[in-house]
C-alpha cells in the first residue's frame, strides 16, 4: 500500500544518529534511511521510478559530514534533479560556517544543530513540509488565477467581439422594407435555437454572411464558427477535412489531423454548397448528424461532437431530392429551418445603398478619392441583372474605382456587360409602343440627333451581341468608326 504519510529520507553515516532520528520521526512520517550519498541516491532513483518521478521523497534530512562528500554538495545535486524535495541539513557547530555559505546554493530550507531536541526536530520537519504545501498551493492558485483571468479576459474579448458583431445582420446591407428584412428577421429568431438551418440562394447573395450572422446571434457565439466549401474538394479530401484522420490512414497522412467537426465543437459548422456533395459523402454526413459523433479516417474510435450545422446551397435542394441526387433523410436533417436569400435583381431597391456602402469601402481599401457614380453609370448599375449578385456588384465597383481616375465615375468606366444591360432598357425606352424610334422632344438639333444615334448604336450592338465588327458592318461603319462613336457618347472607355 502506498504510504499516506510524508516520506523523509534520513542520510547519516553514523548508524546510531540515523536510528535516533528514525525513532523521533517515525510516528508522523514514513522514514527511509541511508548511510551514504550513493545509498541515498539509489533510494531516490528507485522511488522516482516506482513512485512520483518529481518528488521521490518529500524531505531529506542530511548530515553535513558524509564519507567522500558533504551534505551541502549532495543536496545541491538533489536540488538540480528534484527541486520539489525539501532539503534540511544537520550539522555540528564546527560546520556552521560552511553550511551558511552553502545554504543558498543548495536551497536549504533549514539546518538543525546537533544536539537536536526531539520535539524541535518533529516541529521543524512538520513546518518545512507545511511550508512546501503552502508554497505549492500559492503557486497553483497563482497559476489558476492567471489562467482564469486569462481565460476570462479571452472570453470577455470574445463576448465583446460578439457584441460588436451582434449586428452582423447589419452587414447584410439593405434598404428599409427590403425583402432581405424578412429573411434577417427569421434568421435572427432561428439563431437562438439549436436548429439546423438550410440557406438557399444564388451564388453571391450573402449565404456565408447570413450563416455568420446566425452563429454570432446564437448562444454558441463565443465558440468557433468554421466553414467548408463542400463543392471545392474531392470526396476523400472532404472526408478527412471534415472528420479528420489518423496518422498513416493513407499515403501522405504523416500526422494526426483534427477535422472541422471537432474544431467546431461547441460552435457552428457552415457547410457551403452542400447540394454538390456526392451520395457517398451524404451518407457519411448523415451518420455524423444522427449520432453526434465523428470517426476520423483510419481511427477505430468515434469522437463525440456538439456542433450546430448550417448548410447552404445555390441549388433547389428539394428538386435535387426529387431527382434522386440528394438524400431525403439528410435533407430533412439539414433543413430544420430553410431561409432563402433573394437574388439582387429581385431586390433592386437595395442596389443604391449597397453601392454607396461598397463604394465607400473601395475608396478606403484602394486609397482612391471617389465621390460617386454619374447618373448614367448609376442607371447601368440599377438595371443590370447581376447574375453573380452582390459579389459581382462588389467586383464591378472595385474595378471601377481602381481603373477610373475621375472623382465621379462615368458609365464609360463600367464593364461593357453593364452597358449592354443598359442598352436593353434604353432600347425599349427609345421606341414607342408601335416600335418606332422615339425622337426626343426637347434639346438642340445636335442633342436630339445624338440621342437617336445612341439608341441606334445600342440597338445594333445588342442585336449583334455586342460584337462590334458585326454591328459596325450592319451600320455601314468601320470598326474604328464605331469605336470612336461609342467613346464620344460615353458608351465605351477610350
Ligand atoms: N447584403 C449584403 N450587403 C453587403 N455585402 C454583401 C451582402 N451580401 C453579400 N455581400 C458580400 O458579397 C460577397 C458574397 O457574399 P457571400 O460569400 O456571403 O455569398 P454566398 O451566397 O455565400 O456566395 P457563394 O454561394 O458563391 O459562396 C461577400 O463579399 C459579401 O460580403
Amino acid at each position: 500500500m502506498p504510504s499516506i504519510q510524508p516520506t523523509v529520507l534520513v542520510i547519516d553515516d553514523e548508524r546510531h544518529s540515523a536510528d535516533a532520528i528514525r525513532r523521533t520521526l517515525e510516528d508522523d512520517f514514513d522514514i527511509r534511511t541511508a548511510g551514504s550519498a550513493e545509498e541515498a541516491l539509489g533510494i531516490l532513483e528507485n522511488e522516482a521510478r516506482i513512485g512520483n518521478p518529481d518528488t521521490p521523497v518529500d524531505l531529506i534530512l542530511c548530515d553535513q559530514r558524509m564519507p567522500g562528500t558533504t551534505g551541502i554538495a549532495f543536496l545541491k545535486g538533489v536540488r538540480e534533479r528534484w527541486p520539489e524535495i525539501v532539503r534540511v541539513i544537520i550539522s555540528g557547530h564546527t560546520d556552521a560556517e560552511d553550511i551558511i555559505a552553502g545554504i543558498n546554493e543548495a536551497g536549504i530550507y533549514q539546518y538543525v544543530l546537533k544536539p537536536w531536541l526531539p520535539d524541535h526536530l518533529v516541529a521543524l520537519v512538520s513546518d518545512a513540509l507545511e511550508a512546501r504545501r503552502l508554497n505549492r498551493d500559492v503557486r497553483r492558485l497563482d497559476m489558476e488565477l492567471r489562467a482564469g483571468t486569462g481565460a476570462l479576459r479571452a472570453r470577455a474579448q470574445k463576448r465583446q467581439a460578439a457584441v460588436e458583431l451582434h449586428h452582423e445582420f447589419d452587414r447584410l446591407v439593405r434598404a428599409p422594407g427590403s425583402p432581405l428584412d424578412e429573411v434577417c428577421r427569421t434568421a435572427q429568431k432561428v439563431a437562438r435555437y439549436d436548429l439546423s438551418v438550410l440557406i438557399q440562394g444564388e451564388s453571391g447573395t450573402g449565404k456565408e454572411l447570413l450563416a455568420r450572422a446566425i452563429h454570432y446571434a446564437s448562444p454558441r457565439t463565443t465558440d468557433p464558427f468554421v466553414m467548408e466549401n463542400c463543392a471545392a474538394i474531392p470526396d476523400s479530401l472532404l472526408e478527412s477535412e471534415l472528420f479528420g484522420h489518423r496518422r498513416g490512414a493513407f499515403t501522405g497522412a504523416h500526422a494526426d489531423h483534427v477535422g472541422l467537426f471537432q474544431r467546431a465543437n461547441g460552435g457552428t459548422i457552415f457547410l457551403d454548397e452542400i447540394g454538390d456533395t456526392s451520395l457517398t459523402m451524404q451518407v457519411k454526413l448523415l451518420r455524423v448528424l444522427q449520432e453526434g459523433e465523428v470517426r476520423p479516417v483510419g481511427a477505430t474510435q468515434s469522437v463525440r461532437v456538439d456542433v450546430r450545422v448550417i448548410a447552404a446551397t445555390h441549388r433547389d435542394l428539394e428538386a435535387e431530392v426529387r431527382a434522386g441526387r440528394f438524400r431525403e433523410d439528410l435533407y430533412y436533417r439539414l433543413a430544420g429551418v430553410t431561409v432563402t436569400l433573394p437574388a439582387l435583381r429581385e431586390r433592386t431597391m437595395d442596389i443604391g445603398v449597397i453601392v454607396d456602402n461598397l463604394l465607400a469601402q473601395a475608396a478606403i481599401d484602394l486609397a482612391r478619392p471617389v465621390h460617386g457614380f454619374a447618373p448614367e453609370a448609376m442607371a447601368c448599375l440599377l438595371t443590370y441583372a447581376w447574375p453573380g449578385n452582390i459579389r459581382e456588384l462588389r467586383n464591378e465597383i472595385y474595378r471601377a474605382v481602381a481603373l477610373c481616375d475621375e472623382l465621379v465615375i462615368p458609365a464609360a468606366a463600367l464593364s461593357p456587360k453593364l452597358l449592354r444591360g443598359q442598352a436593353v432598357n434604353e432600347m425599349h425606352s427609345a421606341r414607342d409602343d408601335a416600335g418606332g424610334l422615339r425622337v426626343p422632344e426637347t434639346g438642340t438639333l445636335v442633342e436630339r440627333l445624338g440621342a437617336i444615334e445612341v439608341a441606334i448604336l445600342k440597338e445594333a450592338l445588342l442585336q449583334h451581341r455586342w460584337n462590334k465588327t458585326r454591328a459596325a458592318k450592319a451600320l455601314g461603319l468601320s470598326r474604328v468608326g464605331l469605336k470612336q462613336k461609342l467613346v464620344r457618347f460615353g458608351l465605351e472607355e477610350k
